[in-house]
Order: structure tokens, then C-alpha cells, then sequence
């Protein structure tokens, strides 16, 4: 696919983020789904946040061309090298992103009580304003947004199952992001974020 369907801007102060809802089509998003949930080793961390340590609340995957690690939340997390898979997604992303990226970081939330709290994704290790590809297979989630000065401004969507999330610029410096927890009965959800990571 050379041109994806649609690129759909959202309109928030102090951020660069597009939605392609259709990035996959349903057949190759649902190969990509069962492919990377089959080969993939999961791991499960320990998180320490304030002071406490407790399971991460999703499993997670590295990968890279490079040997750096990921360092987040009091976690190292070491690369192992792409797959064929991960690498012609890769490529496919890198047609809209005008990017090569180094690294993916894969989450797999297993159902509603996976999550992933509210951060942004501005390690120093990421650049000053970091590119974030966020792809979706499987279950749709909400991605919410919240600005981190001005908090009466905030935004959802739904990610929907092979989307791409792109969000550039100072998106990161401006605005934290999550994936609620849910009480309803769901399938289980692989994201895919490609970072370049120094
Ligand atoms: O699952 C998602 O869509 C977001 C993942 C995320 O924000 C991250 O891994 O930094
Ligand atoms: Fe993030």
C-alpha cells in the first residue's frame, strides 16, 4: 500500500498527532496479530512507581537493529533483533513517517485489566522531540490525552485494530498519554510503538 487511506490531523494546542484508522487492511492486520503474539517472548516486569514495586500491568517486548536498551519506569528492557515480520511493518511505517526507526517496543494487554498509565514518552535517551509510531492488532482500545498544564484539555480515540497513531513535534513535552484499564469482557491487544532510540 503506497498511500494509506486516510490521515486524519487532531486538532490539539501544542501537539503533532495523525490517526491512519486503516493503515492495515483487517487481513494483514490479523496476520500480523497472530504472528507476533505466537513468535514472540513476552515478559512480564516488575515496575517501581513511587516507591512500590509491583507487576507491569501488560506484557512487553523489545526489539531493535541497534544494541541500546529502553529505560522507563525503573525498567532496562534489552533488545533482541527484529523479526522478518516486525521489519516489513517497519518499512511499511516508514513510508509516511520519513524516519528510519531503531527500536520497537511491543505491549500486549491480555484483556481489560491490562493497562498502561498515564506518561509520555520523553526519555532522554529518545531525542528532544521524539517520533512515536503506535500500531494497533487486535482489540480496540481508548487512547486518552491529557495536556500537562492547561487540564481542561483532554481527548480520546479509539485505536482500532491496524491503525497507526504517529505523534511527533512536542507532542511529548505538552501532553501525557494512557490506556485505561476496562471493565468489559475484551480481547486481547498487541501495540507496536517505533522509536528511535539512541
Ligand atoms: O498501547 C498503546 O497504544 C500505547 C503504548 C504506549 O504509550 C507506550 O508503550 O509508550
Ligand atoms: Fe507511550
Amino acid at each position: 500500500m503506497l498511500f494509506p487511506s486516510e490521515e486524519i490531523r487532531l486538532n490539539l494546542p501544542d501537539a503533532e498527532i495523525s490517526y491512519f484508522p486503516n493503515f492495515f487492511s483487517a487481513t494483514e492486520a490479523q496476520q500480523y496479530y497472530h504472528s507476533i503474539l505466537n513468535t514472540t517472548h513476552w515478559q512480564h516486569d516488575d515496575i517501581t512507581v513511587f516507591g512500590k514495586t509491583h507487576k507491569q500491568p501488560r506484557l512487553t517486548a523489545l526489539f531493535a537493529l541497534n544494541n541500546n536498551s529502553l529505560k522507563y519506569s525503573n525498567i532496562t528492557m534489552h533488545p533482541s533483533t527484529f523479526t522478518p515480520t516486525l521489519k516489513e511493518i517497519k518499512s511499511k511505517i516508514e513510508r509516511v513517517c520519513n524516519i528510519k526507526f531503531t527500536t520497537c517496543l511491543a505491549n500486549l494487554y491480555r484483556d481489560g485489566e491490562d493497562s498502561n498509565g498515564w506518561h509520555a514518552d520523553n526519555e532522554k535517551q529518545l531525542g528532544r522531540n521524539p517520533v512515536i509510531a503506535s500500531v494497533t492488532f487486535g482489540q480496540p482500545r481508548f487512547f486518552h490525552l491529557k495536556h500537562r498544564t492547561h487540564k481542561e484539555l483532554r481527548h480520546k480515540l479509539l485505536l482500532e485494530n491496524g491503525s497507526l497513531l504517529l505523534m511527533q513535534g512536542e507532542t511529548q513535552h505538552h501532553w501525557l498519554h494512557q490506556i485505561a484499564k476496562t471493565k468489559r469482557k475484551i480481547n486481547p491487544r498487541i501495540n507496536l510503538t517505533f522509536r528511535v532510540v539512541e
